[in-house]
């Protein structure tokens, strides 16, 4: 049993949602700020979500370059363990939130060649975590949340300053070998434990979890 993997599930919508991720062993849970994701949250609802997640287990919000008063809203409404940044935000406007809002901020960077790994060691000066994810096909709809791999190689035995989770089309299958080729202490899914969009899988993400830690 590997302990010192840690899970986040992303895109938690119903009570259940979090009683499979709690259960299962996840150390986080994403809730999704997006109006375009079938996953996504209004403030209310992830409000009434978050009040109702045990003990332990970190909440964090995913927005995309979401203004000052989205922020606020968001933080101010919702108990929360840290911001995830997952549009086109710089390295900047990063540091500005993360003084401005005083929660750890994990800025997600998209990855699909060498050429994107420059822009992990640019935000790892400013962010509490990375999150290195598939970069999105042009025309996607989704900054993230699509189900899509990036090969993995182009950051086997890669580090930043800072802690960083592997993401991107994971799945009970294949995130073992993920994170043995990847050399990650932590690993994000969305898709991989759901049963249609949006729709979190009880059994998945039990068996995902487990496969991370085995
Ligand atoms: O999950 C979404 O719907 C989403 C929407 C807009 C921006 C980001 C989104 N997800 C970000 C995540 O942290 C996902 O867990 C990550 O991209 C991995 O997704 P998947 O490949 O589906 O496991």
């Amino acid at each position: 049993m590997n302990n010192d993997i840690r899970v986040k599930i992303c895109g938690l919508t119903r009570p259940q949602d979090l009683i499979a991720v709690a259960s299962a062993g996840a150390a986080y849970a994403g809730f999704v700020f997006f109006a375009k994701s079938p996953r996504h949250l209004d403030v209310e609802a992830a409000r009434a979500l978050a009040l109702e997640a045990p003990v332990g287990l970190a909440k964090v919000a995913l927005t995309v370059n979401a203004s000052d008063a989205e922020l606020e809203r968001i933080v101010e409404a919702v108990p929360l363990d840290m911001l995830q940044l997952h549009g086109s935000e710089s390295p900047e406007r990063v540091a500005e939130l993360r003084d401005r809002f005083g929660l750890p901020i994990m800025k997600a960077v998209g990855v699909a060649s060498e050429a994107d790994l420059p822009a992990l060691v640019e935000y790892g000066r400013v962010v509490d975590q990375l999150l290195v994810d598939a970069k999105p096909p042009k025309g996607a709809e989704l900054p993230g949340g699509n189900g899509l791999a990036f090969d993995w190689r182009l950051i086997a035995g890669r580090r930043w300053p800072v802690p960083w989770m592997l993401a991107g089309g994971l799945t009970p299958q294949n995130v073992r070998e993920a994170i043995h080729l990847t050399g990650a202490r932590q690993v994000d899914v969305s898709s991989g434990v759901e049963s249609a969009p949006g729709v979190k899988d009880a059994a998945r993400i039990a068996a995902f979890v487990e496969e991370a830690m085995a």
